[in-house]
């Protein structure tokens, strides 16, 4: 197995580049016992850049990127830039270009993390989130802007490709899984044309995994099950808006949006995929030493996991379930968090 990877690391604005030093704090503690060697290039991407030169993304460091193992991002957008152009031009346009159509987002109630449910139940699932097509492809435009008579629209794109490709893999994960269930979640009784290419395709492939549940909810109905059955779920499957959604509310019945990770997977490999937190640059919190690095860390996971390393990923999970029940409400700083959880991978690799 390789040892040696090209990491990108693109900390981006706010809070990203805080816990991005965290999780990279960690990897190297992980790499360094498992004879990985992580050669990092930073790339100064985000609002900083936008200022100063106007670029977003350059073709030609989409490319420099491009030729990496994987990338560890940490988050975009800030206040002091119009809203969509760092998320649009610098974040979606990584997701598209580098195909990730699998935006992969697991959601794990760790014993003694604090919830707002009162009878969780075990809460175990991974949300499949199509990464590349749906609404966010930027399929719209408007007309007489800032007018009374404005007309604006964003249509959702969703290709029989697109949609069998995501769905095909979240097949494969729910049969991976003990309890082989697959839950797809759109909303096909009004949008009729996407949510029944949707349903058919679903239809279609589990014909090939037999031994796979199938279940489907309406978004809204979803929504009501995540905060009163989350436990029923195991992979859910759905479009990009539904599960940008559906994935903030995973994280706040799972202990908050500071311990969700996910990853941006190019299940092919044919470019590399990206991981991150599912948070955003939370600006409103930023250069304060307040955020939760945990999130971070735990896409460094899936990160390594990707790779193959699926033991080295293994051991930061246990090191954050570990930190996590230590914790018992106390506030500490984004770096103290990050120290906590890499002494306890650095102690599990001295005892291993
Ligand atoms: N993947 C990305 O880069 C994403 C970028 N964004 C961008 O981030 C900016 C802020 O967006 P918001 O809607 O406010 O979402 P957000 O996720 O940044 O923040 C929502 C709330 O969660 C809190 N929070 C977020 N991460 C935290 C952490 N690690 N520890 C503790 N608390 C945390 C924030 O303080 C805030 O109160 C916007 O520019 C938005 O477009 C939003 C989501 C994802
Ligand atoms: C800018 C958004 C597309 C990012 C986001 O909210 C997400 O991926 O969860
Ligand atoms: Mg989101």
């Amino acid at each position: 197995m390789t040892s040696s990877y090209s990491l990108a690391v693109v900390a981006g604005d706010g809070i990203g580049p805080e816990v991005t030093d965290q999780a990279l704090k960690v990897l190297d503690v992980v790499a360094q016992d498992a004879g990985l060697t992580f050669e990092r290039t930073a790339y100064d991407l985000g609002a900083r850049r936008w200022h100063a030169t106007g670029e977003t993304l350059p073709d030609s460091v989409l490319e420099e990127i491009r030729g990496h193992d994987a990338i560890l991002l940490g988050a975009v957008g800030d206040p002091s830039v119009p809203s969509g152009v760092l998320e649009r031009g610098l974040l979606l346009r990584l997701r598209f270009e580098l195909d990730h159509y699998v935006n992969l987002r697991p959601s794990k109630l760790f014993p003694g993390v604090p919830t707002p449910l009162a009878d969780p139940g075990d809460i175990d699932f991974v949300v499949v989130r199509e990464g590349t097509e749906g609404p966010y492809v930027g399929n719209g435009g408007a007309i007489r802007v800032g007018t009374p008579q404005e007309v604006a629209t964003e249509v959702s794109l969703n290709t029989a490709f697109g949609v069998e490709r995501v769905v095909r893999d979240a097949f494969a994960r729910a049969q991976a899984r003990p309890r082989r269930k697959l839950t797809l979640v759109h909303k096909n009784n009004v949008l009729v044309h996407a949510g029944h290419l949707w349903s058919r395709t679903v239809d279609a492939v589990a014909a090939e995994f037999p031994d796979v549940t199938v279940d489907y909810l309406h978004v809204d109905a979803a929504t009501i099950f995540l905060a009163t059955d989350p436990a029923r779920f195991d992979v859910i499957v759905t479009d990009n808006l539904f599960g940008d959604i559906l994935t903030d509310l995973a994280a706040a019945i799972t202990g908050g949006i500071g311990l969700a990770a996910s990853g941006n997977v190019n299940p092919d490999r044919t470019s590399p995929s990206m991981f991150e937190p599912v948070h955003g640059s939370a600006p409103d919190i930023a250069g304060q030493s307040k955020a939760d690095p945990t999130a971070a860390i735990l896409s460094a996971g899936l990160l390594l996991e990707h790779l193959g390393h699926a033991e080295q990923a293994q051991r930061i999970t246990e090191a954050v379930e570990a930190d996590i029940a230590a914790r018992a409400g106390q506030p500490r700083s984004t770096q103290e968090v990050g120290e906590a959880i890499a002494s306890r991978v650095a102690g599990a690799v001295s005892v291993a």
